[in-house]
């Protein structure tokens, strides 16, 4: 096993730190190799489908890529923009105004970097950059409120995989999960609060979640019961009572059974039940993309009309709304704490002074030895 070359080791260097806003991943364009690409790393990743990989690997590259990428591409054409795929442009503007946020509330030498877990930009090339960078502390801030194993534990997988290649590791911390912080809450609770305002409100809010294989409930996967800790301190900051609002889970991949009520068929009962209107946002989405835009946006709003429904309204995502660039800004804080990213200018001067000091230092020991 070699590592990978290091710079030299300079005395007295300043240290900076970074926050890693890590996504899903997105295909690199609407086309069917592009989506072949994508969904042959994500779908191999054993954290996403734990099927024995040999049985796995013949379905997948014999059944799933050949059929399921040029039927994928042809939704992602649907909701793509001028600027790219809507998952990786949120992320990017999410990641710029969150450094902002950051700097506005006195932290200095922050680095805000965003990365993929799938596709580009990949997290190694990301975590490889921040090093050449100086960044010796760094903060993963998945994009995912509520923690599974599909997603934030496989964010996970992957920062090791590529620090173990590494033999300076910067100091590491993870954020596991926000499902029930506060500035999640009430950015939630404002965006919900400003569709009413403009549009009335509905008979039902339908509070939809990514879904994900029941049996990984069954095996110790908190990602339910964090959906469904979500929904009840949304539905309290809204004043709601239980007949007001339901959750569901969309999404599903495949024959096996997910965690349940599906959204799609959920939204075909409540028209055949008479309900005019419903609202459905996606709390476990922080930004909008193929799942929300294709599948609820226009699929689903399908589903309910063709059922008999009135008026389906979708509140977008949190994305770039200050609400929740605030809220991303006190959550990486509270992960920060003990970091030298809040100094005043004395601070600095008196550090540059020490690091120069040190190299001079250095330099004479090494010229008398
Ligand atoms: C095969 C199993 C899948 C699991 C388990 C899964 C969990 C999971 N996914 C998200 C968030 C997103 N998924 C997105 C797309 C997407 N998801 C799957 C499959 C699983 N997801 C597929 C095959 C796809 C690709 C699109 C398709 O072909 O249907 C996206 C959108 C990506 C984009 O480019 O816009 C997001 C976001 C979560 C949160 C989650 C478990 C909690
Ligand atoms: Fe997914
Ligand atoms: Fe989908």
């Amino acid at each position: 096993m070699s590592f990978q070359t290091e710079p030299p080791y300079t005395h007295g260097s300043i240290d900076r730190s970074a926050v890693v806003l890590v996504n899903l991943g997105t295909p690199d364009a609407p086309t069917s190799s592009a989506v072949r690409r994508y969904l042959k790393q994500f779908l191999s990743d054993p954290r996403v489908v734990e099927i024995p990989r040999l049985v796995w690997w013949c379905i997948l590259n014999l059944i799933i890529l050949p059929f399921r990428s040029g039927q994928s591409a042809k939704k992602y054409a649907s909701i793509w923009t001028r600027e790219g795929s809507p998952l990786k442009v949120h992320t990017q503007k999410q990641a710029k105004l969150l450094a902002g946020a950051l700097a506005e509330r006195g932290h200095d030498g922050v680095t805000v970097a965003m990365a993929m877990r799938y596709g580009s930009p990949s997290l190694p090339e990301v975590l490889a950059r921040l090093k050449s960078e100086g960044c010796e502390r760094i903060a993963i801030l998945p994009a995912y409120p509520q923690y599974s194993g599909t997603t934030t534990g496989s964010i996970y997988d992957a920062v090791f995989a590529h620090y173990a290649t590494v033999r300076n590791v910067p100091e590491l911390r993870f954020i596991k999960q926000y499902h029930e912080h506060d500035t999640y809450i009430d950015a939630l609770r404002d965006s919900v609060l400003n569709h009413w305002e403009a549009h009335g409100r509905p008979e039902k809010l339908v509070m939809s979640f990514h879904g994900v294989p029941k049996r990984t409930l069954l095996l110790g996967d908190p990602y339910h019961c964090q959906c469904l800790k979500t929904a009840r301190l949304l539905a309290e900051k809204l004043k709601l009572t239980k007949e007001q609002y339901v959750v569901t889970f969309q999404s599903r991949f495949g024959k096996a059974e997910w965690l349940q009520p599906y959204t799609a068929p959920t939204l075909v009962a409540l028209a055949q039940q008479g309900v005019k209107r419903v609202d459905l946002l996606c709390p476990g989405f922080t930004s909008d993309c193929l799942e929300t835009l294709e599948e609820i946006a226009m699929e689903a709003k399908h589903d309910f009309e063709t059922a008999g429904g009135q008026q389906f309204h979708y509140i977008a995502c949190l994305n770039e709304t200050p609400a929740w660039i605030a809220g991303m800004a006190e959550i990486a804080e509270q992960h920060m704490i003990g970091w030298p990213t809040m100094k005043t200018a004395p601070q600095r001067e008196a550090d540059k002074k020490a690091g120069e000091q040190a190299r001079t230092a250095a330099l004479a020991l090494g010229a008398a030895n």
